[in-house]
């Protein structure tokens, strides 16, 4: 504490704890500008003074606030805030608006022609200025989600080390072995609240990209905060370095990761276990999203640590939750109940066996028995058709094999089976042939058609060719987006059933309540609220999920019903709020301006004309 004389009044002043001597004190005053604050006369009454220097304590000043993306307002800092914070003339003289600087990155942004170039261009303006970033993403998230997220990410990942501009999240390495909290605490945030991690084994369909795949962690949370206002500084992406097994990747000499095979066994559960356990010390109450793990990694790592922490798989349940949601959807079209429907999968890894998994649990819900619920879905993999008469099956599989002939391919397993559903979550594109699409429309009034793989070059088929090929009549859903187009006059919306309709809202209502555990109860829940949100309006135009538009409602909505569904499995271990809906929207992040001087009169820019 310092009092200091100030015409005739004295002020107290709590300054940080390290200023002791007058010198430090001196030089503190002029470092914030003291005594131009004082001279305004905005400033004369002492209370309003204290309030100020205050807020401004603990602020870095000068340059420094402009390096600090949390902090930084580029071109709307105020006339006032450049006098006190010592920025006068770092700055172009006139003060902007959010909404002018919002301009300048759209008019910038739309200037570039390649998607690629958009999303190093979009960092880069994150690592300047989150709160510019995160209202550029937010007011435009149809136009940006394919920049930040799929299908550019997958491009990003595949060329990380060769855009890469500036580092992002945390890396543990298998050589951070022994040492992983110490790492986890190199990071300069201290309230953790949600990890994104991955151990880039299976990015998207596009295989192992090892510590390149850093890019979903990213852009998984980015979207965490632009759709259910997770705060940015709340966040962290973490890649698991254990090697790569990519040829290329070892090859090139700018590649980021370890230049050795992937760890495998004993060596990599123990690092693994090391990263859960760390988190838990480090950033208590911390939610893991395990993400783009290899299938038996992925299933191993969730059944391990399900019950043990707050941790869920994306790949697994979100994608399910969001299958799902389409599927409710799409029996608004085709008519007919789930029980009555013949899913067939292709692919039976984490997507499809989560999706089967979820299908199962929403019908035993409804009433019907786990074997018949079984009966209704189908896998057919590398190998052909799953059925009971195959050898090897992984136990995973075995539950979904039938009394059945085998086929060799999915045409046949189409021609057999005859499903009113074909699902693609196999990461290789084209699979659904014209033939194919041709037998489902024979087979079904209105055949139900989601090529889930990501991204674009690996979805199962286009919109457009999976409804010219069944005359228009495919019920339509994809991973990555398709663009609106015409056929036969009308105009059609392509859902993308990807999983960022779920994972936001579930994280934010586990978050919100501080659940112990992630269930499958709440994807269950997730799925359908989220296709309860299609208005009656839109369900007109044949949409199967509310527009993204509308991401921010659908999150709260789903994030509201995942914690009640924590309250009811006694989960919850925050006290109940009155209203769970007005309790987690007070939590959501607005990107909004800090106003660091609190003045009512302070200049707040100029209109953009
Ligand atoms: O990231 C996406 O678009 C969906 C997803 O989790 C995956 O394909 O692995
Ligand atoms: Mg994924």
């Amino acid at each position: 504490m310092y009092k200091v004389q100030f015409e005739g009044q004295e002020m107290v002043i709590r300054f940080p704890q390290d200023l002791v001597d007058n010198d430090a004190l001196s030089q503190f005053l002029g470092h914030i500008n003291l005594r131009s604050i004082l001279r305004k006369s905005a400033f004369s009454n002492s209370a309003d003074c204290l309030d100020k220097m205050r807020r401004l304590e603990n602020i870095p000043h000068g340059a420094a606030i402009l390096r600090d993306p949390y902090l930084n307002k580029g071109t709307a800092f105020t006339k006032e805030e450049r006098e006190l914070l010592g920025l006068n003339g770092l700055l172009p003289p006139r003060v902007h608006t959010m909404e002018a600087q919002v301009m300048r990155i759209l008019e910038n942004l739309r200037k570039i022609e390649n998607d690629l170039d958009k999303y190093v261009y979009l960092n880069s303006l994150s690592d300047r200025n989150k709160t510019l970033y995160y209202r550029v993403l937010m007011e435009n998230i149809e136009e940006l989600m394919p920049v930040v997220y799929t299908p550019t990410v997958g491009q990003a990942c595949q060329e990380y080390a060769h855009i890469f501009r500036r580092s992002r999240g945390i890396y543990i390495s298998a050589e951070d072995k022994g040492r992983v909290a110490d790492v986890l605490r190199n990071w300069p945030q201290k309230d953790v609240r949600l990890i994104v991690v991955t151990d880039g084994e299976r990015i998207l369909g596009l295989g192992d990209l090892g510590a390149d795949g850093m890019g979903i962690p990213v852009g998984k949370l980015a979207l965490y905060s632009a759709c259910a206002g997770i705060h940015p500084s709340l966040s962290l992406p973490v890649t698991i370095d254990v090697g790569t097994e990519n040829k290329e990747l070892l090859e090139d000499p700018l590649y980021f990761g370890l230049t050795q095979n992937r760890l495998r066994g004993d060596a990599y559960d123990e690092l693994l276990e090391e990263f859960v356990v760390a988190v838990q010390q480090v950033f208590p109450r911390c939610l893991i999203q395990f993400e783009d793990f290899s299938n038996a990694n992925a299933f191993r790592l969730l059944d391990k640590y399900r019950d043990e922490v707050l941790c869920f798989n994306d790949d697994i349940q979100g994608t399910a939750a969001v299958a799902l949601a389409c599927i409710y959807s799409a029996l608004r079209y085709t008519g007919g109940s789930m029980a009555d429907q013949k899913f067939l999968f292709l692919g039976a890894g984490e997507a499809g066996m989560g999706a089967a998994n979820l299908i199962v649990s929403a019908l035993v819900d409804e009433g019907v028995s786990e074997e018949k619920a079984r009966q209704c879905c189908w896998f057919v993999d590398s190998k052909g058709l799953v059925v009971k008469s195959r050898n090897n099956l992984n136990a995973h599989k075995r539950e979904f094999a039938h009394d059945h002939a085998p086929a060799s391919s999915l045409l046949e397993a189409v021609e057999s089976v005859r499903p009113t559903a074909i699902i693609g979550v196999s990461g290789q594109g084209k699979m659904f042939t014209k033939e194919i699409l041709e037998r489902m429309a024979d087979y079904n009034e209105k055949p139900i058609v989601f090529p889930l793989s990501n991204p674009t070059t690996k979805a199962e088929c286009t919109a457009e060719d999976a409804c010219q090929w069944t005359d228009g009549r495919a019920v339509f859903a994809s991973g990555s987006p398709f663009k609106p187009f015409t056929y036969a006059g009308e105009k059609r919306f392509p859902a993308q059933g990807n999983n960022v309709y779920i994972f936001p809202g579930v994280g934010m209502g586990c978050m919100a309540c501080w659940s112990r555990k992630v269930t499958d109860e709440m994807f269950l829940a997730a799925a359908r609220v989220l296709s309860g949100l299609v208005t009656p309006e839109e369900q007109k135009q044949g949409m199967l999920l509310p527009p993204l538009t509308r991401i921010r409602e659908v999150s709260l909505e789903i994030a509201s019903a995942v914690a009640e569904v924590a309250y009811d499995q006694g989960l919850a271990t925050h006290p109940r709020p009155s209203s769970l809906e007005t309790h987690i929207a007070s939590l959501m992040y607005i990107p909004t301006y800090m106003d660091y001087v609190g003045s009512q009169d302070c200049d707040k820019g100029e209109p953009v004309k």
